[in-house]
């Protein structure tokens, strides 16, 4: 793996520039090789921290981007709750991204899902897996034609990490971080609320072109120091690496008191 490339910022004013002028500089070099921007976005404080710069930046051909979520609550799309809500209120309902590019998940197939989640185990596991497919359907018809690969090469994902460790939905010690062949995953049993997801799984992060972790604040600091300081970390975070891509984390000086990094 090519080593990560580590920015720190006094504020997080600046983190949101130069995060916007990396996204800029991506959203050009993809455009200009394949006429497309395939980006993951996530929920947490990213989408504020991404779109505080990004939304005013002038000359971005946002009909070339389609956006998937890297992982999404499985709560109804104007829940307070939802990835999607998030983002649209912070992001989406600031730029002119089209909106059938904005892949959500379908929260027509939710009702079912909470009903077999109240019956047993198995039922809920089948019912979760029409949610499933649907997102890989969504991922393949943007993916699989361009690249006849076996997962998709998002030109960007963006992701947050929580003080546990856990990026997208892959929390310590699942059994999620094992997967290996899916694409997406449906987690019931969440740590942190809500119980009910879906996410990326590791594979489909780990191709990506290129990874942007976003982290602020001193509530970020013992965790980041374990991710980016201690090369054995199996917390989910530090599982992140890019096969081929580059890696790179936005922090602010708050999060990254505690690393030791070279000037
Ligand atoms: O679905 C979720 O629960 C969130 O998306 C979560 O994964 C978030 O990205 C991290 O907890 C970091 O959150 P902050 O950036 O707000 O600390």
């Amino acid at each position: 793996m090519n080593a990560p490339i580590i920015h720190t910022f006094p504020k997080t004013q600046e983190l949101s520039t130069s995060l916007a002028d990396l996204v800029v500089k991506l959203c050009k070099e993809a455009i200009e090789m394949r006429d497309r921007f395939t980006v993951g976005i996530s929920g947490g404080s990213l989408p504020k921290l991404l779109a505080a710069d990004l939304k005013t930046r002038q000359g971005i051909e946002w009909d070339k981007w389609e956006v998937f979520f890297c992982d999404e609550r499985l709560v109804p799309l104007d829940h307070e709750d939802s990835n999607y809500f998030l983002c649209k209120k912070e992001f989406f309902d600031h730029v002119s991204i089209p909106e059938e590019q904005i892949y959500t998940i379908n929260s027509s197939l939710l009702p079912q899902l909470e009903d077999a989640a109240s019956k047993d185990k198995e039922t809920e596991e089948e019912e979760a897996a029409n949610l499933i497919d649907d997102y890989r359907e969504k991922l393949i018809s943007v993916f699989a034609t361009v690249n006849s690969v076996k997962f998709p090469v998002f030109d960007l994902l963006l992701l947050g990490v929580g003080p546990d460790g856990h990026t997208c939905s892959l929390f310590p010690n699942h059994p999620l971080l094992n997967e290996n062949v899916e694409w997406v995953a449906y987690i019931g049993d969440s740590p942190k609320p809500p119980p009910r997801r879906i996410t990326f799984t590791l594979p489909v992060i780990n191709h990506a072109h290129n990874i942007a972790f976003v982290a602020t604040g001193e509530g970020k600091q013992d965790v980041l120091k374990e991710i980016i300081g201690n090369s054995e970390s199996k917390l989910p975070s530090a599982l992140v690496q890019p096969v081929t891509g580059k890696l790179y984390w936005f922090l602010d000086d708050a999060a990254a008191t505690k690393l030791t990094l070279s000037k």
